[in-house]
């Protein structure tokens, strides 16, 4: 605790001192020295597990191989220091988590995801790989004996995992994958072959180079019968490295970024596997060859299975805070130091914070951060819950995974263009970041479709419990313009639910229309899947609203909690400017509109004497951010 206490007391301390630093301040931003406790607000904000926290803290800082950055190494390079860094931070792993606390206490990997001050993103996807995917599925779809023989080993290294499910014909639609493992009860055997050239297994993260086992996601066939996907642990590399018998191996190449990860192509021939290494929480082989499973049918197993995996979305989710909370940082200290062009005075130019149309381009992000931060926290309690809710896990997960991947895109994209040239610079870390993160909005389920299931649910939900009938308000309350008014949770809330309402009203009658002219369930889906996406975002914002809301309510502190509640006020406001609906439904007037519009820019205002502390309290301190975070001019020295 003590040390908790410790790294808290340097967080403050470096932010009394960044804000010190800065020449020249405007005297209207002088108060932004003096905001609330940063550090109070970080342990309110990341309450759980707080020496673990700060142990790990202390490794990130002061672990010279894990904080090397890989700007501009061959691609040779960046995958062998990538390598090297996993180990390392496998070893730190392993001295702090079990894998079984995936399961039993899903906070630590919480704790590790948020703390982990990231320079080289690719460490992280390995981890994720071996650790949340192959780990995960030992330990999710495993029998007892399965988790027994392969779980320490993935904790040593001894086994190194990665994962194929995706294939080149199959992506996004993996229940349809042509991978085929047919039984061989002569020698209770699994034969895995990837018949087609679609067949084979695309983009594995660490199968290029440095996987040894992997989980092949495969249709099984048992007496002739197809029984769906299944999992199955093969090793993929000999003790020497050499390929095994039976699969064929190439590199998928360079990428946009995430360099560091070997991604690779495979393609099963003939190959064989002994049948305890089908995967068998949800179905397997006996001695006598005869398949069973507690779940039928097979699309029913293939959505748990596919569930048990969920945590991948939920670090996903935590991680996008994370980058956000890098981006932010630096760009909105760079903001108060950064100066340019002048006012009256030719020899006093302004700090970019000064100008509008920069705080409106970052503040938006930050108070999407904060919300995004208070849902993720709801979806860890209830992973952590004894009696899980897997369903809403499930759409939870997916809804944060899209809409956190979807904001740290353009998060970081505003942050880099908010820095100029400098953003661009790798050792400043959010362009680097950016073209790293990019893939998280496709990989662990593409987001388009991620928010087609939550719709889904949504749709199905409403139908057993149908929301208010959507109605807009009375003149009187479109009337309505001052700040208090356009500021109230009431009035905040009620617009998001009934944008919620009348969408899945608008959705449920276009699929019924389109059902009753003739088409297949499928067509309908296809030809409304706008209005049906949509309807995933409007759910999720609902939610995410509502979960800040309750989560800022037990922070007692009187300055912090008004700067989160204009926070809050931002995060809707600005979602009700961007969207034509609240206007084409006439929720809102257009006096209403024009209002509104004032009070994002008002509220943007009033949070720069906040926004420092605001960022500091996410938790990352000047010395794990670039330069520009930091005095760049004496960084800059001849
Ligand atoms: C760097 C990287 C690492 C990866 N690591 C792994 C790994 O370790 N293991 C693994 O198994 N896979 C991995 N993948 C694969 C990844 O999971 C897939 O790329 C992802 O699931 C999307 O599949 P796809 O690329 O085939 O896209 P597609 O499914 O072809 O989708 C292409 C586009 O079509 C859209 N689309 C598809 N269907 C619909 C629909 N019904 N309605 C509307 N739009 C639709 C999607 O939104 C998307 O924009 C990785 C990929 C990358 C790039």
């Amino acid at each position: 605790m003590e040390s908790a206490i410790r790294r808290i007391q340097q967080i403050s301390n470096s932010f009394i001192l960044q804000t010190n630093n800065v020449s020249n301040i405007d005297p209207q931003f002088i108060e932004a020295q003096n905001s609330f406790n940063p550090q109070a607000l970080y342990r309110f904000l990341f309450p759980y597990e707080p020496e673990l926290r700060s142990r790990l803290a202390e490794v990130w800082k002061t672990d010279k191989l894990l904080l090397k950055d890989s700007f501009g190494l061959s691609l040779e390079g960046e995958r062998e220091q990538s390598f090297i860094q996993f180990k390392r931070l496998m070893e730190v792993l392993r001295q702090n988590f079990s894998l079984y606390d995936l399961e039993r206490n899903p906070r630590k990997l919480a704790v590790f995801t948020q703390s982990y001050r990231f320079v080289n993103i690719s460490v992280t996807t390995l981890i994720g790989v071996h650790f949340s995917l192959f780990g995960a599925s030992i330990l999710f779809l495993g029998s007892n004996e399965q988790r027994e023989k392969y779980i320490k080993k993935i904790e040593t290294l001894e086994v190194v995992g990665c994962f194929s499910l995706t294939e080149l014909g199959h992506g996004s639609n993996v229940q349809q994958i042509e991978t085929i493992a047919e039984y061989d009860h002569n020698t209770q055997e699994f034969i895995i072959n990837s018949p087609t050239i679609t067949s084979q297994k695309y983009f594995i993260g660490g199968a290029a180079k440095n996987a040894s086992h992997t989980i092949i996601m495969a249709q099984l066939k048992v007496a002739g019968k197809m029984e769906g996907v299944h999992a199955f642990v093969a090793r993929i590399r000999n003790e020497d490295g050499s390929v095994v018998k039976g699969i064929r191996i190439s590199d998928c190449g360079v990428k946009m970024g995430l360099n560091g990860v070997d991604n690779g192509r495979l393609m099963f021939d003939c190959l064989r596997l002994p049948r305890e290494n089908l995967l068998s929480r949800f179905g397997g082989v006996n001695k006598a060859g005869i398949y069973s499973s507690p779940i039928n049918p097979a699309n029913k197993r293939f959505a748990q299975t596919i569930g048990a995996l969920v945590l991948g979305r939920y670090l996903i989710a935590i991680g996008s805070v994370a980058f956000n909370s890098v981006g932010l940082t630096t760009a909105l200290r760079y903001s108060f130091s950064r100066k340019q062009f002048s006012g009256s005075d030719p020899k006093q130019e302004k700090q970019l914070i000064s100008y509008s149309s920069h705080r409106k381009r970052l503040l938006p992000h930050l108070a999407n951060t904060y919300a995004i931060h208070f849902s993720n926290n709801y979806l860890l309690d209830l992973l952590c819950e004894k009696e899980k809710k897997d369903k809403e896990i499930h759409i939870l997960a997916s809804a944060l995974k899209a809409y956190g991947s979807w904001s740290s895109r353009d998060c970081l994209q505003e942050c880099r263009e908010a820095c100029g040239g400098q953003g661009f610079l790798s050792e400043n870390l959010i362009g680097n970041f950016k073209s790293e993160t990019e893939i998280y909005t496709t990989f662990e389920g593409d987001n388009i479709l991620l928010y087609q299931q939550v719709a889904k649910f949504v749709l199905s939900e409403s139908r057993k419990n149908p929301p208010p009938e959507y109605e807009a308000p009375s003149d009187s309350i479109k009337q309505k313009t001052d700040s208090q008014f356009l500021r109230s949770f009431e009035f905040l809330q009620n617009a998001l639910n009934a944008r919620f309402a009348q969408s899945v009203a608008y959705v449920t009658e276009k699929l019924s229309e389109s059902v009753a002219e003739g088409k297949p369930i499928m067509d309908s889906w296809n030809d409304n899947s706008p209005f049906i996406v949509k309807l995933g975002q409007v759910y999720t914002e609902k939610i995410i609203l509502r979960k800040f809301i309750e989560g800022i309510s037990g922070y007692s502190d009187e300055k912090a909690q008004a700067a989160l509640q204009l926070l809050v006020s931002l995060y809707t406001l600005n979602i009700i400017e961007k969207d034509p609906w609240f206007l084409k439904y006439g929720y809102i007037s257009s006096e209403q509109a024009e209002a509104i519009t004032v009070q994002v820019l008002e509220i943007c205002k009033e949070l720069v004497p906040h926004c420092i502390s605001l960022t500091d309290a996410l938790g990352f301190d000047n010395e794990t951010l670039g330069p520009i975070a930091n005095d760049w001019i004496s960084k800059n020295k001849f």
